[in-house]
């Protein structure tokens, strides 16, 4: 079963406002409600590709709600920790480009937080335990570790898609995968990643310091794999975009998915870069369908 965790879930409303105004009053052309957060995302997408996947985290009031009816339609089975507070709304808007507003999470009390510990104490080593997404400022800075260590202790592969202070303190328990986009390579080394080669060199250093595999997605401009045995490029296919948010997420799924149906790793790769374009090419996360029309488009080249 890949388990995926969001500690910080939202349901995502996409409007769509032609020509956007600071100040003024604008009215949408449309506006749509989805279940979101990153690991609620993977979860979606896994269902889709045909994968076991259980979404756990925290969800409150009537947003959470709103996300366990959502993953109920869509049948993603989920055992989330109930909480006090109210799950947030992150608002993306697209108006030409894309803006997003992501709300703060609510309050999670000290026996809500232990209760998901508790859970993930439950995970076997037949398990895949994904963390991802921003981690409530009211968890103490160590607590997205304990979770990980706690699955790690019983056998499960620990997977990574956090950004900022929470990505640089799970590093040292060396998941098994994990994929910065560029912009949180950037920041995590203090640096300028802006070619495959600055990815690649970076990412490298990661492998060498005990992370199995990394892929840095670097939106319409690709993606790069590194793990101890080779280097990957790819090259994204051309498309009409239509809504980005979610592509990472949907690459990480079909890593995910592919590594455990037991494809190669640069295999996998391959089918993670399709599912994220497949996504920006769709409104909503892409189906498998989508996925497997645009495999073909995606070119993958062996730098190492
Ligand atoms: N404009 C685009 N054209 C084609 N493919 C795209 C485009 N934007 C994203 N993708 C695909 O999606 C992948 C992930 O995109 P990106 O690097 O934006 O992820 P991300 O920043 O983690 O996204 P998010 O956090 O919104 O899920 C890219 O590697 C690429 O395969
Ligand atoms: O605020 P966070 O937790 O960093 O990111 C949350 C989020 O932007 O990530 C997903 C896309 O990856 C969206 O569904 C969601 O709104």
């Amino acid at each position: 079963m890949i388990y995926t965790c969001t500690l910080n879930p939202a349901v995502d409303y996409v409007v769509r406002v032609e020509d956007f105004q600071a100040g003024g009053l604008n009215r949408s052309e449309s506006a749509d409600l989805y279940a979101g957060g990153k690991g609620i995302n993977v979860s979606r997408l896994l269902k889709r590709l045909g994968s076991d996947t259980c979404a756990i985290g925290f969800a409150g009031g009537f947003i959470g709600d709103f996300i366990k009816s959502e993953l109920d339609r869509e049948g993603v089975f989920h055992r989330f920790t109930s909480v006090h507070g109210v799950t947030r709304i992150n608002v993306k808007l697209k108006s030409g480009t894309e803006t997003e507003i992501n709300g703060p999470a609510p309050s999670i009390s000290e026996e809500e937080a232990n209760r998901l510990v508790q859970l993930t104490g439950e995970l076997t080593e037949h398990d895949w335990f994904h963390i991802g997404g921003s981690v409530p400022s009211s968890l103490p800075a160590d607590y997205a570790g304990t979770l990980m260590d706690t699955a790690r202790k019983k056998g499960a592969r620990v997977v990574v898609d956090t950004s900022g202070a929470a990505l640089k303190a799970l590093l040292p328990y060396n998941p098994f995968f994990i994929k910065p986009n560029h912009h949180e390579l950037s920041e995590l080394f203090n640096t300028d990643v802006s070619t495959k080669e600055d990815a690649a060199f970076i990412a490298k250093k990661l492998v060498d310091g005990g992370i199995g595999n990394v892929i840095v997605s670097m939106g319409g401009d690709g993606a790069v794999f590194v793990n101890n045995e080779s280097i990957y490029f790819a090259v994204s296919p051309k498309g009409t975009v239509k809504n980005t948010v979610g592509a990472g997420d949907s690459m990480v799924a079909a890593f995910m998915a592919k590594i455990d149906a037991g494809l190669e790793p640069h295999e996998a790769f391959h089918w993670a870069v399709a599912a994220g374009s497949a996504t920006a090419f769709s409104d909503d996360l892409c189906t498998k369908e989508e996925v497997e029309d645009v495999y073909s488009h995606v070119k993958i080249v062996n730098v190492e």
